[in-house]
């Protein structure tokens, strides 16, 4: 069994911090991934302090929501982010929405390969009504592919991160990082009864429907937020497709915690999902997110 990464290469010695070891050192990897799952647990913590103190819920240009919350939360992965990697982009929901109101660009024409993908609150709007499911996100993204990411669900305290290997933990924002005990986890072969989807809560389309019926589907289950792509990371689920629209940071660092777990997020097509795409606005297209590889070839054909 693998083992959990070690707490101790969260210091700003190893080499997690040095963008270039991001793609080829397995350990860097792992490391960035837990150094990501600390500054996820701890906006994490100033989220429920939002929830404990009341928060003020304010509506963008677009008519979706934000919260005293998210603004709290990105704030803090800014500039945490900033300390550890200050030649590093990172492309966060909230300061990408303020900028598009303001007329501005969301971040540089050009990408370096390597930035971050920050939704410091997915699921607002189950959030904003008293829903659980909501998550901090971060990814670290090199050349399109999602290298490391972590993912924090504050309310039942449950940490997924994702290097080279997949790990989730239960564990509350200020508890010591030392004393977390991780869980190695992956994905699971497609169970012959059928194949348990995952749907969002809020946001139905008719595709994502249709394409549901193309598929040997035993169980649906709905869910907010990107808990859906780690729900198929544990194991106890096998596919959620989304043909409505989402966006990189909401994508991306349960992309990597599925991928370390064994699975993969593809398009419509049965081509990976790819990040950094500028020239979209960080839009996704339609995307599937598969636990067990041999059920996406059945479905796209060997070619895919
Ligand atoms: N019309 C739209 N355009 C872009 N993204 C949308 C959208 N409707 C929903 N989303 C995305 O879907 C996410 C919620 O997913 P789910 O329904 O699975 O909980 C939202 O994340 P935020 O809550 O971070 O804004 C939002 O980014
Ligand atoms: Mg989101």
């Amino acid at each position: 069994m693998p083992q959990p990464p070690d707490p101790h290469a969260f210091s700003p010695d190893t080499a997690f911090t040095d963008v270039s070891h991001w793609h080829t050192d397995d350990a860097a990897r792992d490391a960035l991934a837990l150094h990501l799952g600390e500054v996820c647990r701890h906006a994490g913590g100033l989220i429920l302090q939002a929830v404990a103190r009341g928060f003020n819920v304010y509506r963008k240009q677009d008519g979706s929501s934000y919260t005293d919350a998210d603004v709290e939360a990105e704030r803090y992965i800014l500039q945490s982010l900033a300390d550890y990697f200050p030649d590093v982009p990172v492309i966060a929901e909230e300061q990408s929405a303020a900028r598009a109101e303001a007329g501005e660009a969301i971040g540089p024409a050009s990408l370096p390969g390597a930035f971050f993908l920050v939704d410091p609150l997915d699921g607002t709007r189950d959030f904003a009504n008293g829903g659980l499911e909501y998550t901090v996100n971060i990814a670290a993204i090199v050349d399109s592919v999602p290298v490391a990411g972590a993912v924090y669900a504050p309310a039942s305290s449950t940490l997924w991160i994702g290097g080279t290997r997949a790990f989730a933990a239960t564990t509350k924002p200020d508890a010591p990082a030392d004393g977390i005990e991780w869980r190695s986890i992956h994905t699971r072969l497609a169970p012959e009864k059928g194949l348990t989807a995952l749907a969002s809560r809020r946001h139905g389309d008719g595709l994502t429907a249709a394409f549901l019926k193309k598929l040997p589907v035993a169980e649906h289950l709905s869910a907010s937020s990107s808990v859906k792509f780690c729900v198929i990371a544990e194991g106890l689920a096998d596919v959620y497709p989304r043909f409505g629209p989402t966006m990189e940071w909401d994508t991306a660092a349960g992309d990597a915690v599925l991928r370390a777990a064994g699975g993969l997020v593809t398009d419509e097509t049965g081509a990976a999902l790819t990040y950094g795409r500028t020239q979209d606005g960080y839009l996704n297209g339609p995307f599937i997110a598969w636990g067990d590889s041999r059920v996406k070839r059945q479905f796209f054909g060997d070619a895919a």
